[in-house]
C-alpha cells in the first residue's frame, strides 16, 4: 500500500526543504507507543480556561487553516500538567489527510487518525513575544488533540461553515466569539513528551500535550477540510491535503502518560 510518508515527501513544496534539522534531537511528530509510556504520579491534571472574546481570526496560511487569538492579556491559559509555568493561547489548527486512512501527525501503536488538532500555547511568564518563545526549548504547549470520523461534531461545525470563505492561501474573515474547549474531549487523560514544531522552522521548543481520547467528527466535516486550497486565487488549485510531518525518530526521549 502507498504509505502517506511517500505522498506526503512528493505532496507540499514546504517539504520540499531539508526534513529533518541537522542535530535535532527532539523532533516531531513521533508515534506513541502505549506500552513503552511511562505513567508518572506527578503529573498534574491540565486545567484550561479560555475566553472566547479573545478569538480574532480564521485564516488560510497556504498549509492549513488556523484561528488566531488575542495573547496581548493571560485572558486564555493552560497551567498544570507537565508544565511550571502558564501559557498563552495563541491560534489553533489542524493536520489532515487525503482519506481517512491517514492524517495525523502523531500516531498511536503506528495508528493513524484521519486528522489532528493542534492548540498552541506560549510561555508569556519567561518570554517577551510569541517569536522569541519558538525558539526557546520551554517556549511552546501545544495540546494535539485526535479526530477519528463518527459522529457530528456541532462545536467544529460553526469552523465548518467559515472555510469557503477561506478557500484560497492568504485569505481571512472574522471571527469573533469562539471557545475552543468546545474542541476537547471530556477524558483528562494525556500523554506528554519533550519535542519540536512540525512546521518551519522545525525549533525544539514544544511540550507536547497529546490527549488520549480522540474527538468525533464526521465525513462531511473532514470533505470540507479537502475542500480548502494550498494556493493563491488565480493559480493552478491544489488542495490542503495530506499537510502533515512524517513520523521523526524517538531518540533519547520517554514518552509519559497522565493515567495508569
Ligand atoms: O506555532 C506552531 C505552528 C505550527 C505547529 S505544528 C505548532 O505545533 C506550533
Ligand atoms: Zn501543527
Amino acid at each position: 500500500t502507498c504509505t502517506p510518508k511517500n505522498r506526503n515527501d512528493a505532496l507540499h513544496p514546504l517539504w520540499q526543504s531539508p526534513l529533518t534539522i541537522p542535530g535535532g534531537t527532539r523532533q516531531s511528530p513521533i508515534n506513541i507507543q502505549w506500552r513503552d509510556s511511562v505513567y508518572d504520579p506527578v503529573l498534574k491534571p491540565l486545567k484550561i480556561s479560555y475566553d472566547p472574546a479573545t478569538c480574532l481570526h480564521i485564516w488560510n496560511n497556504g498549509y492549513s487553516f488556523l484561528v488566531e487569538f488575542d495573547d496581548s492579556a493571560d485572558r486564555s491559559i493552560i497551567v498544570g500538567g507537565p508544565l511550571e509555568n502558564q501559557y498563552r493561547l495563541k491560534q489553533f489548527h489542524f493536520h489532515w489527510g487525503a482519506i481517512n486512512e491517514w492524517g495525523s501527525e502523531h500516531t498511536v501503536d503506528s495508528k493513524f487518525y484521519p486528522a489532528e488538532l493542534h492548540l498552541v500555547h506560549w510561555n508569556a511568564v519567561v518570554y517577551p513575544t510569541f517569536e522569541e518563545a519558538v525558539m526557546e526549548g520551554d517556549g511552546l504547549a501545544v495540546i494535539g488533540v485526535f479526530l477519528k470520523l463518527g459522529a457530528h461534531h456541532e462545536g467544529l461545525q460553526t469552523l465548518v461553515d467559515a472555510l469557503p470563505a477561506i478557500k484560497h492561501k492568504d485569505t481571512v474573515i472574522e471571527f469573533d466569539v469562539f471557545d475552543p474547549s468546545c474542541l476537547l474531549p471530556p477524558c483528562p487523560d494525556y500523554w506528554t513528551y519533550a519535542g519540536s514544531l512540525t512546521t518551519p522552522p522545525l525549533t525544539e521548543s514544544v511540550t507536547w500535550i497529546i490527549k488520549k481520547q480522540p474527538i468525533e467528527v464526521d465525513e462531511n466535516q473532514l470533505e470540507a477540510f479537502r475542500m480548502l486550497l494550498f494556493t493563491s486565487d488565480g493559480e493552478e488549485e491544489k488542495r490542503m491535503v495530506d499537510n502533515f510531518r512524517p513520523l521523526q525518530p524517538l531518540m533519547n526521549r520517554t514518552v509519559r502518560s497522565s493515567f495508569q
